[in-house]
This record gives structure tokens, C-alpha cells and sequence, in this order.
């Protein structure tokens, strides 16, 4: 490949003396940061610490040598960060207290307990008796704390107790937004569960990627509980007359601070505008829920709501911290690893090998940048990981120990040393670590799909973009791991928060560049406190277990850089000889960079471009070319004849075509939260200004009350 190398020759050194001596250095003020080993073990990493680590006869230094690409070279140092002064929030996550005690019907009580829901958690217990008393409210508490309960219930609790019963022709009684089409789903199998005992109360969905028709025929039939994403609303408001909001009492809106973000605000802003319309005089309450809620909310609550109560969950007699404080469970394990370009595509399968294949804990969750990251990363790893290796045709292995008819006495002359030797590997029965996708442009049954199969799975991995990001209840997902950075903290919070819901265990780890590195201290700054991983810690995993022969010889590596040579090879043949996944790597490489381009202008001095070594980049994506010839842009003059020109120019311009739609970080984002509406201009709705984002101190205090 070429890269432009950096002048100075620098090495990455992967035995472990440095981060001995760096924790040596940190030591007591190291010890506030928790321990990253999951499973007991600490930092250390024995350098060569198998059989498989001596150089024999057959494999001399200088072959063994030969097999260590440049991966190990030239890689930038990796930063000795300072320990955290940050002290992490606390929230319980139960009350103890039964939802008898606030009052609840017990029918709904009684499905809860079929659901295995017995006691309140803090949340439900703060919020319940707040909304029963019809004030509006703005509540935050950790995700996975059960705030779609927290609203569900009380409103539930309600409904059934109007007289007259309510009726289908109403229309609509509740209003529940959210950001994505699986959240929706998610928020009305819920309600569909707690309305089992109230027939005459009707849930419906509304969410896009169904024909519109028989979503109006069941609007049509009325819908008292109406569960809906923006877009596919304001379609409905506009074009579906027999909607009627008139009855409207309570407007939920969940993940409130994203409503905020990327366009959003103007959705809201106009489902406000019809509700005001169509439900003039009557008494509303409206709830805005999140995990975390930025400054910005405040306008919110302003525009929709009246003296509205806020509920902090995380607020008691110790902890008085403002509402925009950001809280992570207890029982959840954050880590951050800081792995230079070249490294990052073999760590991160190294890591999912070791956690999706070695060990016990086998549902991941891996968070990346653009849509084509994750459609490239899923046929990859599909083609490497999930497929055996082949040993080189011209390798003759030596017959094993067992192999050789030896007497016990020939055994003992021979001794055990010859077992020791590197062999080809037995044929094990490869076990396939099962690998889904989810992203904002799949089909709505795909994405249906997905979610369901990953949910209802025990093992597996899910590639997704932010689409994945809030609000998704996955049970049992043991890690969580963002491959490429958020771009802020609430975003790091909602996806960490994807694990270790309602108290249970739950892991994550970050991946950060060299020059990255400084966002470990922006979340500390929000008292988020990370753990460091080691690059050592992840290919160790790698060698011990590895089933990856060398390409060149068919044999089994003799050290961990070998190990996690080996692995890269063969991602970078599959890309090479692969017309399919090398299109797909030139697009997720292209799209990476330009989403990186676009990072909010609040964190481009941690995420800066500039900073970016391109070729080392592209090594990322397992691509062996030029980053000039992927991109298409720049001088690379890389073909020798006319017609392979032309040719490459014109894969080129569609492939460029192709990024032109996903071209800034924020329509990327905005497309992951597409909710199937298509063809409406919503700046054609909305006349208003939109509620607009200023931080300022006195409101942030203002937010602080205690409720
Ligand atoms: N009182 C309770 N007891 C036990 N489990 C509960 C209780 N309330 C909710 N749960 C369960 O907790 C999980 C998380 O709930 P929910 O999705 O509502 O959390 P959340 O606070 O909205 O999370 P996020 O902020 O990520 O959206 C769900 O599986 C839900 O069934």
C-alpha cells in the first residue's frame, strides 16, 4: 500500500513495559479509574506468553519477521492521559414501593406483574402521582430506568377511569412521539400490553414503510392511543381529514432533547401548531421525556408546556445537580481504547472475535459512523470471520506427536517438546458468530426484522448507525462498543445505554484515535468516567485463541503481532479480490472521511480533520489503495492505458454520486432517523420560528430546581 509515511519513524510498541511504566506513573490517582478487565484479569499482558511464542528451527526470526506488515510501524504515540478528578453521578434505579401505592388500577397492576413487573423504579415513583395530578412535566432519568412506564401507566390509569367510556369515534386522547420507527414499535407493544384488560381503549402505530392507504383506514376506524414518529405524523395531520386531535389530553413526546435536534424541531413545531388548532380549550397535558436533557429543552417546555414540573431521577439530599446533568447505571462498565489508524480495523475484530467467540458474553453492539460502514464491516467480517481459514496448498505440516506411532520409550527420547511446534491448525467446527445490520436506509420490513431477531437472540452482533442509539430496550446485550465516536456526550450516554438496563450488568468500550484522545476528558467533564483498554489486551485474546493461519505459510502465528498481521491480510485479500466488498470499502472510506469532515464546530478541536492520516485511514478499510485513487480526488495518476481510465473515471463519478446523498453529518443523521415519510417539505408547514438552542446559565439553574 502506499502511504505517506510520517518522517519520523515511530513504532508502536504492543508488549506491555510502557503501560506498566504509565500506570506506574498515574499510580494512586489512577486507582479512581475503574478496572477495564471484565473477567477478572488485570492490564498485564504477558508479551509471548503460549508455546506458540518460540521461534523454532523451522520458523527462524527472520521469516517469522517477514509475516509483520507495516501495521506495527509508523503509528503515532499513543497519549498518556492524566487520571479523572470526576466523580460519576448516582441514581437508584428502584423505589421499592408497589404501584398499588400511588393509586394504579389493578388490572393494569396485575399486567405488569404477568410482565414481571412488580415494584416501581425511582422514575415511576416520582413521575406517577405528578402526571395523575394532570401537571405537565419534564422528566429525566437513566436509561433503561423505565420511562415508558413512567408515562404509559398514569395515562392508562386514566383513560380507563373516564366517564363516559371513552370511544374509537373520539379519535385521539394520547399523542406519543418518538424518533424512530423501532421505538415506536417498542412504546406500542407496551400500551398494546396494558390495554389487554381495557377493550374499549384502542393503541395504533403509525410509523411509515406501511402503505399510507391502510394506515388511514385505520386511522379511519379511530384510535384513541396514537404512537407515531414526526415525519409520518404531519403527513397524517395534512393529509388524513378523518384524524381528529380534538380530544387530545396528553402529548407525550419521548427522547425529547433529540425533537430538538437535526431539523426536528420544525416536525415539532408543527404537530404543536395542529394540536393547538384542532384542540382549542381543551386541557392538555404534555410530557417531555429523555435521558439526558440539554439546555435547549427549556424553549421547549416554553412553546408546549404549562408550569411544568421537572423530575430528576437522579436528584436526592446528596446529589443536587441541574437537570442537565449526565448520569450512567452503576452497573454498567465504560471503557475507551485509543488505537492508531492502521490498528482499528484488526483491534475491532480482534475484540468482536474475543467477546463474540471466546468468551461467554456474546450479544454486541457496534455503533458506527455512516450507513455504508456498517454495510461494508457487516460482508467482511461475514467473509473473514465467518469463514474458516485454508492453509496455504504448498504447507506440508509435520506429523504431530500423536500422529507418530512412537513407544512410550520413543516418546521420552523424543520428548514433549516436539508437540510444541506451531502446527496446522485441526479443522475445529467453526462457530458463526451470527452478524445483523440496522441503518436508516433499509426497508422497513429489514429493519422490523432485525430488531426483532436481535432482541429475541442470545448471542449476536448488530452493526447499526444511530438509528440504534435511543430508546431501544435490547435485552441482554453485554457490550456495547462505539467504533467510531459520538458527537456529543448525551450521544455517548444513549448509546452506552443500550446495556445495562433496569440494573443489569453491562459493558462498553469507546475507540478513539491518538488525536482523539481528548474526548475521554470531555466526558469526564460530564463526571463520565472511563477505564483504559490496551491494544495489547485485545490481540492477546487474538493470538492465544487464533484459528487465523498466515496466508503465506498456512501456519499458526508465533507472537500477537503475527496474530493480528494474519487477520489484517486477510481482510485486505478479501478486499483486494473482492469487486463487491473493495466498492464497499472505497464507499464506507469515502463516507467516513466526510462525515468526519462534519463534525459540530463545538468538538472539531478533539475530531479534527487535519489531524487525520489518510493512508493510514484507508488501512481501516482494509484497502490497500491510495486514498487519492479511492476518492477519485487528487493527483494519484495510477492507470496505465485509456480505456482503464475511463473506466475508473466512471466508477469513480458514481461512486461520488452515490456519497453526494449522504454528504454532511447532518443529513446522514437525519436519514438515520427517516421515518418512511417521503416527499413533504416541512419548511412548507411551518411558518413559525422553530424554539432556537441558546445555553444560557440562568436558565440551566432554573432547570436545577429539586422537584
Ligand atoms: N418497574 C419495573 N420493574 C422491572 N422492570 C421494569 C420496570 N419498569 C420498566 N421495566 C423494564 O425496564 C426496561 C427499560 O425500560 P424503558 O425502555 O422504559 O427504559 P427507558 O428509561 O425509557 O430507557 P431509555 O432512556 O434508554 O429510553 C424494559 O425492559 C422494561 O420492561
Amino acid at each position: 500500500m502506499t502511504e505517506a509515511e510520517p518522517s519520523e519513524q515511530m513504532t508502536l510498541n504492543l508488549v506491555h513495559e510502557p503501560v506498566i511504566a504509565r500506570k506506574k506513573a498515574k499510580h494512586d490517582a489512577h486507582q479512581s479509574r475503574p478496572d477495564a478487565s471484565e473477567d477478572g484479569e488485570t492490564d498485564r499482558v504477558e508479551a509471548h506468553p503460549s508455546k506458540r511464542a518460540r521461534i523454532t528451527d523451522d520458523h527462524p526470526a527472520s521469516e517469522a519477521q517477514d509475516f509483520i506488515s507495516s501495521l506495527f510501524k509508523h503509528n503515532p504515540d499513543i497519549p498518556q492521559l492524566e487520571a479523572s478528578e470526576a466523580v460519576p453521578l448516582s441514581e437508584q434505579v428502584f423505589s421499592g414501593q408497589g404501584f398499588e401505592k400511588v393509586g394504579i388500577h389493578p388490572y393494569l397492576v396485575k399486567n405488569m406483574k404477568d410482565a414481571g413487573i412488580i415494584d416501581m423504579t425511582q422514575v415511576q415513583a416520582l413521575s406517577i402521582p405528578v402526571i395523575l395530578a394532570g401537571q405537565d412535566a419534564l422528566i429525566k432519568s437513566q436509561t433503561g430506568s423505565g420511562k415508558t412506564l413512567a408515562y404509559a401507566v398514569p395515562i392508562l390509569h386514566q383513560l380507563q377511569a373516564k366517564t363516559p367510556k371513552i370511544s374509537r369515534s373520539d379519535g385521539c386522547h394520547a399523542l406519543i412521539v418518538v424518533p424512530t420507527r423501532e421505538l415506536a414499535i417498542q412504546s406500542f407493544e407496551w400500551i398494546q400490553k396494558l390495554c389487554r384488560s381495557f377493550a374499549w381503549i384502542v393503541p395504533g402505530l403509525l410509523l411509515g414503510g406501511e402503505k399510507k392507504k391502510s394506515e388511514k383506514a385505520r386511522v379511519r376506524k379511530g384510535i384513541n392511543i396514537l404512537i407515531s414518529t414526526p415525519g409520518r405524523l404531519i403527513d397524517h395531520i395534512q393529509h388524513t381529514q378523518c384524524l381528529s386531535l380534538k380530544h387530545l389530553t396528553w402529548l407525550v413526546l419521548d427522547e425529547a432533547d433529540r425533537m430538538l435536534e437535526l431539523g426536528y424541531e420544525r416536525d415539532v413545531q408543527a404537530i404543536l401548531t395542529a394540536i393547538n388548532e384542532q384542540a382549542q380549550g381543551h386541557h392538555r397535558q404534555t410530557l417531555l421525556l429523555s435521558a439526558t436533557l440539554t439546555s435547549g429543552i427549556e424553549q421547549l417546555s416554553e412553546v408546549s408546556m404549562k408550569h411544568p414540573k421537572f423530575i430528576d431521577a437522579a436528584v436526592n439530599e446528596e446529589n443536587t445537580q441541574c437537570l442537565t446533568a449526565l448520569t450512567t447505571p452503576d452497573n454498567l462498565k465504560q471503557a475507551f481504547i485509543i488505537v492508531p489508524a492502521k490498528l482499528r480495523l484488526v483491534c475491532l475484530a480482534s475484540f468482536i472475535l474475543w467477546k463474540c467467540r471466546y468468551s461467554k458474553s456474546r450479544k454486541m453492539l457496534i455503533f458506527m459512523a455512516t450507513q455504508d460502514m456498517v454495510d461494508f464491516l457487516m460482508d467482511l467480517f461475514e467473509c473473514t470471520l465467518n469463514v474458516p481459514d485454508e492453509p496455504h496448498p504448498s504447507f506440508r505440516p509435520k506429523k504431530s506427536f500423536s500422529q507418530m506411532n512412537l513407544t512410550d520409550d520413543a516418546k521420552s527420547l523424543v520428548g514433549t517438546e516436539f508437540i510444541d511446534e506451531p502446527q496446522t491448525p485441526a479443522r475445529k467446527k467453526l462457530v458463526p458468530i451470527e452478524l445483523l445490520k440496522l441503518h436508516g436506509n433499509m426497508s422497513q420490513s429489514e429493519r422490523a426484522n432485525v430488531f426483532k431477531t436481535f432482541r429475541e437472540a442470545d448471542a449476536g452482533l448488530l452493526l447499526c448507525t444511530d438509528v440504534a442509539a435511543r430508546g431501544l430496550d435490547l435485552p441482554q446485550v453485554d457490550w456495547i462498543v462505539q467504533y467510531n465516536p459520538p458527537i456529543s456526550n448525551a450521544d455517548y450516554v444513549h448509546r452506552v445505554g443500550r446495556t445495562a438496563r433496569i440494573g443489569a450488568k453491562g459493558s462498553s468500550l469507546i475507540f478513539l484515535l491518538p488525536s482523539e484522545a481528548n474526548f475521554v476528558k470531555e466526558l469526564e467533564n460530564d463526571n463520565l468516567l472511563l477505564a483504559e483498554m490496551t491494544i495489547a489486551q485485545i490481540l492477546k485474546k487474538l493470538f492465544i485463541n487464533s484459528e487465523l493461519v498466515s496466508q503465506k505459510t498456512g501456519k499458526l502465528p508465533h507472537t500477537m503481532e503475527e496474530a493480528a498481521t494474519n487477520l489484517q491480510m486477510k481482510m485486505e485479500a478479501m478486499v483486494l479480490n473482492d469487486e463487491h466488498i473493495h466498492q464497499r470499502a472505497s464507499q464506507a472510506y469515502v463516507s467516513f472521511i466526510r462525515s468526519y469532515a462534519s463534525y459540530p464546530k463545538e468538538v472539531r478541536e478533539i475530531f479534527c480533520f487535519k489531524e487525520l492520516h489518510l493512508g493510514h485511514i484507508a488501512k481501516s478499510f482494509a484497502l490497500r489503495d491510495p486514498p487519492s485513487r479511492i476518492t477519485g480526488i487528487g493527483k494519484g495518476n495510477w492507470v496505465d492505458n485509456e480505456e482503464k481510465k475511463k473506466q475508473n473515471l466512471k466508477r469513480e463519478e458514481k461512486m461520488i454520486n452515490a456519497q453526494k446523498k449522504r454528504i454532511d453529518q447532518k443529513s446522514l443523521i437525519m436519514s438515520e432517523y427517516s421515518t418512511g415519510f417521503d416527499g413533504i417539505d416541512a419548511s412548507s408547514i411551518v411558518k413559525k420560528k422553530p424554539p432556537t438552542v441558546k445555553k444560557s446559565s440562568k436558565k440551566k439553574k432554573r432547570l436545577g430546581k429539586k422537584t
